[in-house]
């Protein structure tokens, strides 16, 4: 039987960081994904199709805004496969970074099969080979969650997996939970055309955000579809090319047709028929549970990224696999810390967030804290690019270290990155206010709160008064 030092399962953004890191290090790596190509779920039906659907959608919708504005004419409706083409051909460069090729030249042996563990060390592969290893890590990632709703499975529904091969947009669309993948590709879906109806089982979207962040955000997203909370969907009945919704709103029992339905309801780990129960792994709703090392309950085992159950991000998976590295190959006992992670959701306008949110800043640290907000329409740049909808927010403690900061806005993901930075290294708010901004550049709404942190300490502090103190005796 062929030994490694580590064993990985799955690979997509985890696995992939865990492999590379470990055999660029010197250990003997394998590794084991079912699919014929490297990558996961964000390369194949993740980020990249959805970000580079997103963009063709917003493409779409400026063409059609410009035109207006200018008094010119643009007719009709964008071509889905136009689109659709665009997706295949980023997945097709981004591909050559997780190439096989690449991976085999680092060193690592690559088995295509399941891979299921025999014991705590050994893993069988398509139930034929079977290879040992020191560590195994577990890197399965999730897939789409199909709620038990009558009549669903009959009717037919996308998911991620499957809406990036529709040739046309349908007419009317359901959009089935208002997270952020329902959220971005349903945005996407109205720019092409389709009458777009989102239904939630909660009373908003956007659940975690900061409260002030929220309804910015679905003011907009109003404008472009229609959304129905607090919904809870009865069964769905195919008849001929229609599918029609029974649905529960306010006790009121309702039905609406659509063409399509896409199932954008939260997320389920793949961890079963991998044997884990049998070794003894502890699971909850299905995740592995892991410790502070990202080691499971069984000493030989680990489990990065979606499978744990913990941040459903690429990069938090690429964070975790770095902290597996470090603590399954070389024994360094690294702590994982999400306090630094933030995450961006791609509608338009995007959503940022880092940290604590006001609330829960709040139930943290009482009323010790600050928060400093600056509305993109005092900045300069977002009013001369006619995209003067958004808000920055920082909260602070007392002595103005940053605790968390959320922002909506046009490319909010981008702009808002110095402050990621910021809040890892351990400067605080007023260090920002150093910092020099080319003027006029969105990334200046950071500096505007900042200067505010200085202007409220030089106003409300010591510094007033001994400075009224100086300007009598100067005079
Ligand atoms: C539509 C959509 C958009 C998203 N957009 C973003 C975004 O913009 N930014 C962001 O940060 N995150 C985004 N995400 C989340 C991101 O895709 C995941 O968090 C990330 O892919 C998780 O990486 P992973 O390594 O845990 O799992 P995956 O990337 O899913 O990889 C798991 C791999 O394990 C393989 N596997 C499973 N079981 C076995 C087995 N038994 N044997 C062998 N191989 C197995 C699978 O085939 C797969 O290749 C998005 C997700 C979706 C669905
Ligand atoms: N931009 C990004 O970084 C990005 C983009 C897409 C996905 N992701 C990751 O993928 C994860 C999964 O995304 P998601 O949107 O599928 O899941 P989610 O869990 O974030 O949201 C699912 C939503 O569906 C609702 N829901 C569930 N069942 C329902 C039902 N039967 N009827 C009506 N509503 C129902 C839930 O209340 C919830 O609001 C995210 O949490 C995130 O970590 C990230």
């Amino acid at each position: 039987m062929k030994k490694y030092d580590v064993i990985v399962i799955g690979g997509g953004a985890g696995g992939l960081t865990v492999a590379a890191g470990a055999a660029s290090l010197g250990a003997k790596v394998a590794l084991i994904e079912k699919n014929s190509e490297l990558g996961g779920d964000c390369l194949h039906y993740g980020c990249v199709p959805s970000k580079a659907f997103i963009t063709a959608a917003k493409e779409v919708h400026e063409t059609f805004k410009s035109a207006k504005k200018f008094g010119l004419k643009v007719e009709g409706t964008a071509p889905l496969e136009h689109a659709m083409n665009r997706v295949k051909e980023a997945i097709s460069i981004i591909q050559e970074h997780d190439s096989k090729e690449r991976f085999k030249q680092l060193g690592i042996d690559l088995f295509e099969g399941k891979g299921y563990l025999k014991t705590t060390t050994q893993v069988q592969i398509n139930k034929e080979k079977t290879i040992e290893g020191k560590r195994i890590v577990l890197a399965t990632g999730s897939r789409p969650n199909i709620p038990p709703i009558d009549g669903l499975l009959e009717a037919g529904f996308l998911t991620n997996e499957t809406l990036f091969e529709v040739k046309k947009a349908p007419k009317r669309l359901l959009v089935i939970g208002g997270g952020p993948i329902g959220l971005e590709m349903a945005q996407s879906f109205a720019r092409f055309g389709s009458e777009v109806t989102i239904m939630e089982g909660n009373s908003t979207i956007f659940s975690k955000e900061d409260e002030e962040i929220v309804p910015i955000v679905l003011t907009e997203l109003q404008k472009e579809m229609t959304f129905r909370f607090n919904v809870s969907i009865k069964k769905v009945e195919k008849k001929e090319n229609e599918k029609i919704v029974t649905f529960e709103q306010n006790g009121k029992i309702e039905e609406l047709i659509f063409d399509e339905i896409l199932l954008s309801a939260g997320r389920k780990p793949n961890t079963d028929g991998l044997g884990l129960e049998e070794v003894g792994v502890t699971l909850k709703h299905g995740y592995a549970v892991v410790n502070e090392y990202l080691q499971t309950n069984v000493p030989t085992i680990y489990a990065v990224g979606d499978v744990n159950g913990q941040f459903q991000f690429t990069h938090a998976a690429g964070m975790e696999g770095k902290v597996v590295v470090r603590n399954a190959v070389f024994g360094i006992k690294g702590k994982v810390k999400y306090d630094h992670v933030p995450w961006v959701t791609y509608t338009d306008p995007e959503v940022f967030h880092l940290g604590l949110t006001e609330r829960e800043a709040k139930e943290t640290h009482g009323d010790n804290i600050r928060v400093f907000k600056v509305d993109v329409k005092n900045v300069d740049r977002f009013v001369s690019d006619r995209d003067a909808v958004g808000l920055l927010k920082v909260i602070t403690n007392e002595k103005g270290t940053i605790l968390g900061a959320h922002a909506v806005g046009k490319n909010a993901g981008d702009w808002m990155q110095e402050i990621t930075f910021a809040k890892a290294q351990g400067h605080k708010i007023g260090d920002i206010s150093n910092v020099i901004h080319p003027y006029p550049t969105h990334g200046a709404i950071i500096q505007q709160a900042a200067d505010q942190y200085w202007r409220e300490k030089l106003f409300n502090g010591w510094v007033p008064k001994v400075a009224e103190t100086y300007i009598k005796w100067f005079r």
